[in-house]
């Protein structure tokens, strides 16, 4: 029986006990919140209703979560243009080719850019997956510049009206100056022409806190409007996700859950919330 379920008949026969308050705290250790926001979490949910620990949980944990947009951005009168960001290994090609193909499905005509252009692997990768879905894919030569990459995929995205452009960008990370002067570059090179309208930065749920010092890095390089959090069907909770929603501000726009193509979703708040406790 699930945490919340056996809460839920504690709480119809009386008060929550202190080793049931324990048993929420190492369930929500385990889903990788970090200690320290868990015991933030609890002593809120205790005082905000301690006869109620599944609703005053869940409350708290509401209040943490973004209250920004989870929708991705659209515009009727030109390309949307989306560049994905994150550390190589994180899932960031394979995120790419996923959103493509959701974008695709809901009727709009996609082009994707190949700026990984420091790993040759990565543009055959990606040509891999867009050559599956019937996607374009602008690429330059290996080791070339992304910007040029950039720079001719949004001159074909306005010239032949495509609605959305999806970049996926180089996720080496040296230090924070390089990474601002290489997607500064990339950004600077469209923007040139046509407004950047989101940038997803990817996370890895099986990194844990790892994640919170990726997100810094790069929330300070580029102007980060949203995450991707991947790899949450294995054992990862994802509870990083609550911690990095509190620490940033910034929602969670798409979760992966798998390596195929349609492994991708929009992130649903009550749905994370109830995982947390399975
Ligand atoms: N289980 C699972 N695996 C995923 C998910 N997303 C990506 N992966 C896998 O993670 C591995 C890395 O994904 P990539 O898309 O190559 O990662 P990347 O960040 O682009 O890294 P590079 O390709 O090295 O640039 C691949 O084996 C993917 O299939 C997910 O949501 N769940």
């Amino acid at each position: 029986m699930s945490l919340f379920k056996r809460l839920f008949n504690a709480v119809r026969s009386g008060s929550v006990s202190n080793e049931q308050w324990d048993d929420i705290r190492s369930n929500l250790i385990s889903a990788d919140l970090g200690v320290k926001l868990v015991d933030q979490v609890i002593a809120e949910a205790k005082s905000a209703k301690p006869e109620n620990a599944q609703q005053s949980i869940t409350y708290v944990i509401k209040q943490w979560l973004s209250s920004k947009d989870r929708a991705i951005a659209k515009n009727s009168d030109r390309v949307s243009t989306i560049l994905v960001v994150g550390v190589n290994g994180t899932g960031k090609t394979t995120s790419t080719a996923k959103l493509a193909n959701l974008i695709k499905n809901e009727k709009n005509t996609v082009l994707l850019a190949a700026a990984d252009t420091f790993r040759a692997a990565a543009v055959d990768q990606l040509q891999t997956w867009a050559s599956r879905i019937d996607i374009e894919v602008v690429s330059g030569a290996a080791n070339g510049d992304p910007a040029a990459v950039a720079f001719s995929a949004i001159t074909k995205a306005k010239s032949e009206n495509y609605n959305y452009l999806l970049v996926d960008t180089a996720g080496r990370l040296h230090t924070k100056e390089n990474l601002m002067q290489e997607l500064g570059k990339v950004i600077r090179v469209i923007e040139k022409q046509s407004p950047v309208d989101e940038i997803l930065l990817v996370l890895d749920a099986t990194t844990g806190q790892n994640g919170i010092n990726q997100a810094k890095v790069f929330i300070e390089a580029a102007g980060v409007t949203g995450f991707i959090l991947t790899k949450l069907d294995g054992s990862a909770k994802g509870g990083v996700g609550l911690a990095i929603e509190k620490e940033f501000g910034l929602p969670i726009k798409f979760i992966g859950t798998g390596e195929q193509i349609s492994d991708l979703a929009p992130f649903d708040p009550e749905q994370y919330i109830a995982s947390l406790f399975d």
